[in-house]
């Protein structure tokens, strides 16, 4: 049986924006984004990871076009976007919705809540937006009806959250791209929002692709696993491998970087230093290597290419950490990256 082509595929998508400077003179472009290759496979849910200033939220606005990509290629159902004019990327984004990190300043503070699900499915022409229909929506993420007459700013964040995913869902994207979807919200309030996208998954065979630093999400939900540092892939993956044995020194850094439950328990690595460069003074060879415990002098001269590893698993290291070999394991939904 043939593969199915992936839902949707970023091949390496750079995003470049003008360099700072005297206008009069001429500045270098800094780039944001440096040909981040990533996969989205029908029913997947893939988890983009990274610090802060890594570029998870450029790359997720950069696949649907809310941000121009500088060069790349985008394919939909394994056919390429024409070009990465705001024409083809309205007809991707019938496709996918973008939840905002803050889905409160997305929404319009003087619309109903009810009519704020609707308003996709009247813009697109497409599906019901009577009451009992709408009601039926508000459902499917946990909201009772009284929920459709109030204003945002009446919502909680859990609420809030939750009326967004209804909005996104109105129109049955294939693709759901969310922002730090939990960012802000409890710890109990975040499990509800994780096991929502899950039922969502399971009922419509939506795809997503979760942009966040929270480890205890990823851990929560994830398929496959991407992790950037300074706008570059260092290493993907199935989740459970690169949780278990990552392979980058900086994906082990982050995992180190979650509080640790057991004090007695030692590190196996020393941990990472400083604090992430610029990217408008990106270190020459591997970017990673001044903060790296294992750096070599190779690091220092030679940038690691993104080198292709059993199971599906990819990593930019010269000196990777050593990693069981990958299976694959039976009857896991999603395999290749
Ligand atoms: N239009 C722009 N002009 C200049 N720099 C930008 C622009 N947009 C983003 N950046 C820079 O690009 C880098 C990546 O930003 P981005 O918001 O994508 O990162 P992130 O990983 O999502 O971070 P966070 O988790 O804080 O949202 C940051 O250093 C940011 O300052």
């Amino acid at each position: 049986m043939r593969e199915q082509p992936p839902l949707i595929e970023a091949d390496r998508l750079s995003v470049d924006v003008p360099g700072r400077g005297l206008p009069f003179l001429r500045r270098a472009p800094l780039s944001i984004l440096a040909e981040v290759s990533l996969t989205v496979r029908p029913g997947e849910i893939v988890c983009l990871i990274g610090e802060s200033g890594s570029g998870k939220t450029t790359f997720g606005r950069a696949l649907l076009g809310l941000v121009r990509p500088s060069s790349g290629r985008i394919e939909v159902d394994g056919v390429p976007l024409p070009d990465f004019s705001a024409r083809s990327f309205r007809a991707l984004r019938r496709q996918a919705a973008l939840l905002f990190q803050d889905p409160v300043s997305s929404f319009n503070p003087r619309q109903r809540i009810g009519a704020m699900m609707a308003e996709p499915r009247a813009i697109a022409g497409v599906g019901s937006t009577r009451l009992a229909d709408i009601v039926a929506l508000a459902g499917q993420v946990g909201l009772s009806e009284r929920f459709l007459a109030r204003f945002p700013h009446a919502l909680s964040g859990g609420q809030a959250r939750r009326a967004a995913v209804a909005r996104a869902l109105s129109v049955t994207p294939r693709l759901i791209v969310a922002d730090e979807p939990t960012a802000g919200l409890d710890v109990s309030v975040q499990g509800g929002v994780l096991n929502l996208f899950l039922d969502i998954r399971e009922q419509h065979d939506t795809a997503f692709l979760l942009i966040t630093h929270n480890l205890s999400v990823v851990r929560h939900i994830a398929d496959r696993i991407v992790i950037l540092y300074l706008g570059r892939v260092v290493e993907s993956g199935r989740a459970d491998d690169v949780l278990r044995a990552p392979r980058h020194p900086y994906t082990r850094a982050l995992l180190d970087s979650e509080p640790v439950p057991d004090p007695t328990r030692r590190r196996a690595e020393p941990p990472v230093i400083g604090e992430v460069p610029s990217i408008a003074r990106r270190p020459a060879g591997c970017e990673f290597h001044t903060r790296c415990p294992r750096a070599q002098p190779r690091c220092r001269s030679e940038a690691p290419v993104l080198a292709d590893e059993a199971g599906g698993r990819q990593v930019a290291c010269h000196f990777p950490l050593p990693g069981a070999v990958s299976i694959p394991a039976p009857g896991r939904r999603m395999a290749k990256s």
